[in-house]
């Protein structure tokens, strides 16, 4: 369950009368999502998402993810929009958190990803990257391959009981990544944008078969497109028993490509941005299984499903065993 910071029932209706949408019906503490507090508010003018932010997210980064998150929504990707209170401002503080509403999106996210979903969500991720050309102000990725160092040293003697030998061997990892890692040294730069950079199957929901939306800006950065893919190689094309669906990956790529086609480099480079992906949330999961306290009101997820994937990409040097 991700709810860190409580709301009292008249806190939240002191501070809806800062806005123009209805009296408060109902609201409940959402239970699923790992980063920040959500919840579900009924209004007497219907429903709409309360978001309290919290340990990763940097305040100062709130508005350009509402930026983008707006912009996106302009160019046809639908998204949560901010709703502003009545005097124009969509960021507030409640319970002591920066917080926002957004509207609330229809759609069912797959709890078990189907050869259904892989060509939408391709598609919706390159409709995204498109989308994002239009919005000029940047972010830096701060989860990004320069973050991944001081990310492994900072789970310290914690690595090797979830897993003996797991500092090393993600050290050892990392030397088959840095050194590859495009725009790096002499290595050949990939196209760059807007990037997701969580598109997990819990951020992208469906309805009727297509995509109906997708959530969860909290990560979106500028950095390298063909990333934004990797990332959903790992997420979307690995099957509950850890076996990589070659069928689900080319699927995701057939989608994304009649939208945007994939420059030649980025498709070479695949092997090395899945490492990079997969090392990326299996060190922010081993983080967060280390240092979550055992009481706490929220769910870790598990870093070992990352190690598998990560090693399956360590052994994988071609694009053509992604099936693109
Ligand atoms: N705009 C929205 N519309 C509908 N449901 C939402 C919306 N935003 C969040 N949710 C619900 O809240 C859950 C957690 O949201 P998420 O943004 O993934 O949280 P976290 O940032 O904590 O990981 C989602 O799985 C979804 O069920
Ligand atoms: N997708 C990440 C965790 C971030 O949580 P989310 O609920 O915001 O997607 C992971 O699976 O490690």
């Amino acid at each position: 369950m991700a709810v860190y910071t409580d709301v009292g029932n008249e806190a939240l209706e002191t501070f809806l009368q800062d806005y123009a949408i209805g009296s408060l019906v109902a609201f409940r503490g959402i239970a699923e999502g790992v980063e920040n507090s959500n919840f579900q508010l009924r209004t007497t003018d219907g429903d709409y998402i309360l978001t309290l932010y919290e340990k990763r997210v940097n305040a100062q980064d709130l508005p350009w993810f509402l930026g983008l998150m707006q912009h996106l929504a302009r160019e046809g990707v639908t998204c949560p929009q901010p709703v502003a209170d009545s005097q124009g401002h969509v960021l507030k503080t409640l319970a002591g958190r920066p917080a926002a509403i957004t509207t609330f999106l229809p759609g069912v996210w797959p709890r078990v990803v189907r050869l259904e979903h892989c060509r939408p969500l391709g598609r919706a991720l390159a409709q995204l990257h498109v989308a994002g050309r239009s919005y000029k102000p940047e972010r830096q990725n701060s989860l990004g391959p320069d973050a991944w160092f001081a990310l492994l040293q900072s789970c310290g003697a914690g690595a090797d009981n979830v897993c003996a030998g797991l500092r090393d061997e993600l050290q050892n990892a990392l030397e088959h990544i840095l050194p590859f890692w495009p725009g790096r040294g002499n290595n050949p730069l990939l196209p760059r944008g807007q990037i997701h950079a969580d598109m997990f199957p819990d951020n992208v929901f469906f309805l009727d078969h297509a995509v109906s939306g997708v959530i969860d800006f909290y990560f979106a950065c500028t950095d390298l497109l063909a990333y934004d893919i990797a990332i959903c190689l790992n997420a979307w094309c690995f099957q509950a028993d850890g076996a990589f669906n070659i069928t689900f990956a080319r699927h995701m790529m057939q989608g994304y490509e009649e939208i945007r086609p994939l420059e030649p480099a980025e498709r070479q480079l695949m092997p090395v941005l899945a490492r990079g992906a997969a090392m990326r949330f299996l060190l922010t999961r081993l983080y967060d299984w280390i240092n979550t306290p055992a009481d706490a009101l929220v769910t870790p997820k598990d870093p070992m499903d990352y190690l598998k994937r990560l090693r399956f990409h360590l052994e994988t040097d071609s694009a053509d065993a992604y099936g693109f």
